[in-house]
């Protein structure tokens, strides 16, 4: 079978872009793979799958499937290149576009300057939300940063690694670093996603404070390895700064791919994500049987 994709990027997280609003493709996991390999297929580290209004108020829905072949919840740097998409494909004429996802209904805002805004939702701290497994960790053991207790997680290293848990959707652990290009990324990231406590596997975000308003970041993403940029690993990351007191509400982050720009105003309100999207190219490829 052929099918045609766009190939689009934000902050150098990149993807293989499909329009399903005429009819289902019926892609498998293995298709998916396929066409986020590197060597074999397009290329990408998500791919978005656009989908046609499941409900009254809603515009589109949009699934997201990391290069491994899984479905996830979110992708903040994909929400962005999905509004892109939809208003460059002629599906909209609208510039603020509400989307549904697996983990509820996100909005895009295509602005001026040619950037997207996204409303992303609240942060969820609940740890069985997260989902994170905190039985048998005591108050005590946690420790804590300001009023937010940060979670041991067993690694290799001689003590636990402290991190902060969110979720923006989909799960986030962060910790933080003095140097984010000394960071360990390599082979902490994959030992953090690895521990059972993450039931449903996990980002794990390195993050480096450099004053109250900025911010360098690596994230080493579930089901892909480390990407340029994670969008939800921004807002997580932001978020997890501002409840331990480091960061002021609106705080531009740098990741290797580009710049995003979060904002938060506390419990209760949505995370702003504002960033790049950028069409590469589009094709055509024949999926293997
Ligand atoms: N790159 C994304 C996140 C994609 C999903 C993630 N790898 C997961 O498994 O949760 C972003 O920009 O948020």
């Amino acid at each position: 079978m052929r099918i045609q994709f766009t190939k689009m990027q934000g902050a150098g997280n990149d993807f293989v872009v499909l329009d399903e609003t005429k009819g289902r493709l019926g892609l498998t996991s293995a298709h998916y793979r396929f066409l986020g390999d590197r060597h074999f297929g397009v290329g990408a580290d998500q791919i978005l799958t656009v989908r046609p209004s499941p409900a009254e108020g809603i515009d589109f829905e949009y699934v997201i499937h990391n290069a491994d072949g899984n479905e996830v919840e979110q992708c903040g740097n994909g929400s962005r290149c999905f509004a892109r998409f939809v208003r460059d494909q002629g599906l909209t004429g609208k510039d603020r576009i509400r989307v549904k996802t697996m983990k509820g209904v996100i909005e895009p805002l295509l602005t001026p300057d040619g950037r997207v805004t996204v409303d992303m939702g609240e942060p969820v701290f609940n740890p069985a939300d997260i989902p994170f497994d905190e039985s048998g960790l005591s108050l005590q053991a946690m420790g804590s940063w300001g009023n937010w207790p940060l979670a041991p997680v067993e690694s290799a290293q001689a003590a636990p690694l402290l991190v902060a848990t969110v979720s923006m959707g989909n799960p986030h652990a962060v910790t933080l670093v003095a140097d984010v290009d000394a960071a360990p990324v390599a082979t902490l990231g994959p030992q953090v996603q690895a521990n059972p406590r993450f039931t449903q596997g996990v980002n794990v975000g390195f993050l480096q404070v450099v004053s109250r308003s900025q911010v360098r970041l690596r994230v080493y993403e579930r089901g892909v390895g480390e990407t340029l940029a994670c969008g939800t690993g921004a807002c997580a990351a932001v978020v997890a700064g501002i409840r331990l007191g480091l960061l002021d509400a609106r705080v531009d982050v740098q990741t290797r791919g580009g710049m995003l720009t979060i904002a938060w105003d506390g419990m209760g309100a949505s995370v702003f994500m504002t960033g790049p999207a950028t069409t590469v190219f589009r094709g055509e490829i024949d999926l293997p049987e």
